[in-house]
């Protein structure tokens, strides 16, 4: 290989790059730091956009030109997935309507060129746009239009990706096209993100299939004229590490990643190219843009794998993971329903009768054996209810325990712990899940099979049932005894913790065979803070979960 030597590069000399320091995974050989976009963009220039814009808060702008996948794997539904995924208002133009799902393409429309150019200048005359990118282009008058109304109407940035065939193998765009793609578009391209079989037609048909042959790609398409190229290895034979090569001109560089075992792969091109356009458009140079963009693809690519859409052989991405946990079960959300064995339920005026801070009191709960923390408090003005959970958290993280906040969602927010745990008459738990997204842990209180039922059909992690015995922590609360814990219990599938006057007398009982097959463990509260010793206590309290859990093993199937 003539040109820059490939130097190896380790975690511990990440360059500057803050995408970089934060993904370590993505290896990347750097000879030199990468010029930053302006020098690339200065050509580009766009005065105008600058004069378009009235608002205050900037809103970067990606306009993506390309064709629609009825199956919203790929394409303009990708596109624009990615750019909201990624905080970027994301304008269309039609070139192609496919009729097209998981398992292929079965038809394709082609929109005439006039009418693309037509949809273009409704776009870039009015909202504008920081970055254009190209998907699939079916005609080479429609490449020309493209062109023609770019010189007219210049963009920061132009990200070509060259769409000749489908995740399927089906073809998008004809031999006729790429001639006019290499000749006329892609001169005019900042980068072009070509797979392994659209580099091998953009250098005339030899074989691209290994990282050598990705860099000769990568550097024959260069001298077409793009500034960057970024060869995809996501058609890399083997089930090795995955391998991105990108040429500036000067350097290579080899951008690594570990591959996902999935077959959700429909579109994984297209989102990538639009979610390198929604990062230039919000200023970041080209080689960051590429690092944050693939941290998103990669991370898409990990969170869409429990997803099963479709029938055919490459499923979609879900690029908008985290507003929804399509395909994902709590556990996958970091939440263990063994973690509710001895669930220790904070109470403010306990501590304060005992002379103890919240923090110390979680302290000592954890150090007694509790397996997940409630902070509960009904009094306490916001400021002092945050410090509070502040300064547990910082408890509970050191353990690794799981920290949830009663109730109140601004402080769980504000404090991002864990999760929250809801009663009936609180913010209902779709609202919850949307502002906390799939991670946090989020439980219900409920009294009946039915409020049950809800609960997991709304999304719920978990489900706290109770009183079970008579208690005075909370007033007027109905007692339901072990009948309503049991009925709770088979209103749905979800692990549910018992509460309600449990104490070292009493939870051998609830806990005691047959038991709810998702009856996990016990929430406890004077038990284990209205005394001298919370250490002690709650040692009592797991020593006595200990013998009836460990002894006895779940018997009633779920119905
Ligand atoms: N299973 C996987 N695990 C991790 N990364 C992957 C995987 N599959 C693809 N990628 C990454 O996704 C990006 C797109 O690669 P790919 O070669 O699939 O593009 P493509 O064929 O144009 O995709 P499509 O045509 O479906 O849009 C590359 O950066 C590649 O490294
Ligand atoms: C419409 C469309 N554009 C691009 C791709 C690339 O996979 C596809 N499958 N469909
Ligand atoms: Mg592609």
């Amino acid at each position: 290989m003539q040109g820059a030597n490939l130097v190896g590069f380790n975690t511990n000399f990440l360059p500057t790059f803050p995408i970089l320091k934060t993904t370590p995974h993505l290896f990347c050989h750097l000879k030199q730091a990468y010029p930053t976009a302006s020098s690339t963009f200065a050509s580009m220039g766009n005065d105008e956009f600058t004069t378009t814009t009235t608002t205050t808060v900037r809103v970067p702008r990606v306009l993506t030109v390309a064709g629609s996948d009825s199956g919203a794997g790929a394409g303009i539904q990708a596109d624009m997935k990615a750019c909201a995924a990624l905080g970027v208002y994301c304008t269309t133009v039609i070139t192609a309507v496919t009729a097209q799902n998981t398992a292929g393409v079965q038809g394709i429309h082609t929109v005439p060129a006039d009418f693309v150019e037509k949809q273009m200048l409704s776009v870039l005359t009015d909202i504008g746009a920081d970055v254009v990118k190209t998907g699939m282009l079916p005609t080479v008058d429609i490449i020309r239009s493209i062109c023609d109304v770019l010189k007219t109407y210049p963009v920061k940035a132009l990200v070509v990706d060259p769409v000749l065939v489908a995740t399927s193998g089906d073809e998008l765009a004809g031999p006729a096209v790429l001639d006019v793609l290499r000749e006329e578009l892609l001169p005019m391209a900042d980068l072009v993100t070509p797979n392994l079989p659209e580099a091998s037609a953009l250098i005339g048909g030899e074989n691209v299939v290994n990282i050598s042959d990705m860099r000769e790609a990568a550097q024959a398409i260069h001298a077409l004229g793009p500034r960057n190229v970024l060869v995809k290895g996501g058609h890399l034979p083997g089930t090795g590490g995955m391998v991105d090569v990108l040429y500036d001109g000067v350097d290579w560089h080899e951008l690594s990643g570990s591959r996902v075992e999935t077959h959700n792969t429909h579109g994984t091109g297209c989102t990538l190219a639009s979610a390198i356009a929604a990062e230039l458009a919000k200023g970041h140079p080209m080689l960051p843009a590429i690092l944050a963009a693939k941290q998103y693809l990669a991370d898409t690519l990990q969170q869409s794998a429990g997803l099963n859409i479709g029938r055919g052989a490459q499923g979609p991405l879900n690029h908008l993971y985290k507003l929804s946990n399509w395909g994902k079960t709590s556990t996958e959300r970091q939440f263990k329903p063994e973690a509710l064995l001895l669930y220790a339920v904070t109470d403010a005026a306990m501590n304060k009768r005992w002379g103890r801070s919240t923090a110390d009191a979680v302290r000592g709960a954890i150090e007694g054996g509790a397996t997940i923390i409630q902070i509960r408090e009904k009094e306490a003005e916001t400021g002092e209810f945050l410090r509070e959970a502040e300064a547990s958290l910082k408890v509970a993280r050191h353990y690794g325990i799981p920290l949830l906040i009663n109730d109140r969602i601004d402080i769980a927010m504000a404090c991002d712990a864990d999760g929250i745990h809801l009663g009936q008459s609180d913010l209902p738990v779709a609202q919850a899940r949307a502002l906390l997204g799939p991670e946090k842990i989020i439980g219900v209180s409920c009294k009946t099979p039915e409020q049950a039922e809800k609960a997991w059909k709304d999304g719920a992690d978990y489900i706290g049932s109770g009183g079970v015995y008579p208690t005075t922590t909370k007033k007027d609360n109905k007692t339901i005894g072990l009948d309503g814990l049991r009925e709770v219990c088979y209103g749905s599938p979800i692990p549910v913790v018992a509460i309600g006057g449990i104490s070292t007398s009493n939870a051998g009982q609830v806990m005691q065979e047959p038991r709810p097959q998702n009856l996990k463990g016990v929430a406890v509260v004077s038990a284990l803070f209205n005394q001298a010793d919370v250490v002690a206590s709650t040692q009592a309290l797991r020593s006595v979960l200990a013998r009836t859990v460990k002894k006895s093993s779940p018997v009633v199937p779920l119905l």
